[in-house]
């Protein structure tokens, strides 16, 4: 089957903001910095609430859509960070600063992601979490993969 375009937009986005992850690991690893940073989550969450009515999504729906995106991040950076302790070495790639680069480019990436919720929020598909789960699996048969996906998403769909 072909996948399901509403999703499609939505799950791009989702993906491109976890690859950025990658480059907040690679910093963290390098600093020692942790993982959690409760400061800046909160930044992000109340930059969103804001933002959310100019782009036709309920404040609740995109800070709630936006902590899904944070709690995969970090799944994904706890994931990283131990692969690089087994092997006691992280890629030997350029490093990106976390303050001046990396979180200015998650910033960029706020507007399109709440005009692809509010897109799909006006599209919803019916049996939204059966289309929800086929999405994710024809995206990747990688589980962590598909998992980091299963945990962005999981307010997605309207439940019960
Ligand atoms: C991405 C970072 O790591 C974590 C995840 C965040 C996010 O996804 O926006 C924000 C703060 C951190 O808890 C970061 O420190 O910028």
């Amino acid at each position: 089957p072909d996948p399901d375009p509403t999703f499609e937009a939505l799950l791009d986005s989702i993906e491109q903001r976890l690859a950025i992850a990658d480059a907040v690991a690679l910093h963290k690893w390098d600093s020692g910095q942790p993982v959690q940073d409760s400061a800046r989550e909160q930044q992000v969450l109340e930059r969103v609430r804001k933002a959310a009515s100019s782009h036709k999504v309920s404040p609740q729906r995109a800070t709630l859509f936006f902590s899904d995106q944070i709690e995969a991040d970090k799944l994904r950076q706890y994931h990283l960070l131990s692969q690089w302790s087994l092997v006691e070495a992280a890629p030997d790639i350029p490093r990106l600063d976390l303050t001046r680069e990396i979180r200015p480019q998650l910033d960029l990436l706020q507007a399109q992601m709440l005009d692809r919720l509010a897109r799909f929020d006006r599209h919803r598909p019916a049996h939204c979490e059966h289309a929800l789960a086929k999405a994710i699996g024809l995206r990747s048969s990688d589980a962590t993969r598909r998992l980091m996906l299963i945990r962005a998403t999981a307010s997605l769909c309207p439940r019960g």
